[in-house]
């Protein structure tokens, strides 16, 4: 596939893999399937790395934070400058994201990849944040594809240095109201029933920001060609380096977790864009946000993890990691129906 005029390469993922991680599961000492999606997350691995062997010994959070120009009309609760505050606090060890990563063994990046200041953040900034999608097109299709290459290029730097697994996280006051422009508009969904309060909203501020997306979507939707065009119209640069991430994950084979309404929409548009890459993304919690449920099924993704959490910046993501670190402690050292000595477990039908 072409993105800013850059052609990727995407093989399949290994089934054989996928199969051998299954058997292996099935020859320990338990019920079939006993353990769930812990079991499925790692044949899922297994596939995408075309080893039967997983670890996730070295494991990242990437964490897009940028600037919407939507809030000018007054569909967030949050000033824009939180947007930077928030972001370099990933900086310290102090922010959400940054105290979870430190307790699970992950390392963290954010990226500036289009927040409204300059910032201490690794730099990849497109612009000081987006055209205001109610008055013309967020981005260029230039630009939406300029963010998707920043998380291509992440991806394949951490791939480069030996990390198993990616979670995906981002900052930015107003990136609800274009995720429920995008996931409304891929799902075909009523848009009230895709909107929330995001980081928190009054009634009637909900009702504008509901009429905001409608609007976006009815001026812009009919000149859309494609999926990036829609992603330029309706998204933020946040949604776009995460959707390149995702498209990351698939070019060099690495796992790539979805977090709560803005990453799985980010997903979403990523399989728009670029079908194969659905195979290399993984589920971990169901947002508190109302469309969360239906961009995860439309996915055809299963989260194991429902904890009312709506926080963004990866939360959700990095909370998976200590349940995938206990299933690789089991898949390596339970003991196996051989050891025992007792017959294998036969699934009754
Ligand atoms: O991840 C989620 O499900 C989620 C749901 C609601 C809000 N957020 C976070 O809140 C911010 C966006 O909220 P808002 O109201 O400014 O659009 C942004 O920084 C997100 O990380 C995140
Ligand atoms: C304080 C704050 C922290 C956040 N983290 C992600 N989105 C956020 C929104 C706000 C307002």
């Amino acid at each position: 596939m072409k993105i800013n005029n850059k052609e990727y390469k995407i093989t399949s993922v290994d089934k054989k893999a996928e199969a051998l991680c299954q058997k292996r599961w099935d020859s320990i000492a338990k019920p079939l399937h006993s353990l769930g999606k812990m079991e499925d997350y790692l044949v899922q691995t297994a596939g995408i790395i075309g080893d039967v062997n997983v670890k996730f010994d070295k494991k990242a959070l990437i964490v897009m934070c940028a600037d919407n120009g939507v809030v000018a009309e007054g569909v967030t609760q949050s000033e824009q400058n939180v947007t930077a505050i928030v972001s370099e606090n990933f900086l310290s060890d102090k922010a959400t994201a940054a105290i979870l990563c430190r307790q699970t063994g992950a390392e963290i990046f954010p990226i500036d990849i289009g927040i409204a200041v300059d910032t201490k953040l690794e730099n990849h900034k497109i612009a000081y944040g987006t055209r205001n999608m109610a008055k013309e097109p967020a981005m260029t299709r230039e630009e939406a594809e300029r963010a998707m290459e920043v998380g291509i290029q992440k991806v394949a730097e951490l791939a480069g240095k030996s990390y198993k697994i990616i979670a995906t996280g981002e900052m930015g006051i107003g990136n609800t109201t274009t995720s429920s422009a995008l996931a409304s508009y891929f799902l075909n969904e009523d848009v009230e029933k895709m909107t929330g309060r995001g980081a928190g909203l009054t009634s009637k501020a909900l009702e504008k920001k509901i009429a905001v997306v409608r609007k976006a979507i009815e001026d812009y939707s009919p000149s859309f060609t494609d999926a990036v065009d829609a992603l330029a119209a309706l998204g933020g640069f946040d949604i776009a380096g995460l959707a390149g991430v995702f498209i990351g994950g698939a070019i060099y084979h690495i796992p790539i977790v979805m977090d709560g309404f803005i990453s799985t929409t980010a997903a979403l548009t990523a399989t728009r864009i670029c079908p194969e890459c659905a195979d290399y993304i993984m589920a971990s919690h169901v947002s508190k946000e109302p469309a969360a449920e239906k961009i995860l099924a439309a996915l055809g993704k299963e989260a194991a993890l429902y904890c009312d959490m709506c926080l963004g910046e990866g939360t959700g993501a990095v909370t998976l990691f200590p349940i995938l670190d206990l299933a690789v402690e089991i898949y390596e050292q339970m003991s196996t129906f051989e050891d025992i000595d007792i017959e294998a477990y036969v699934e009754l039908k």
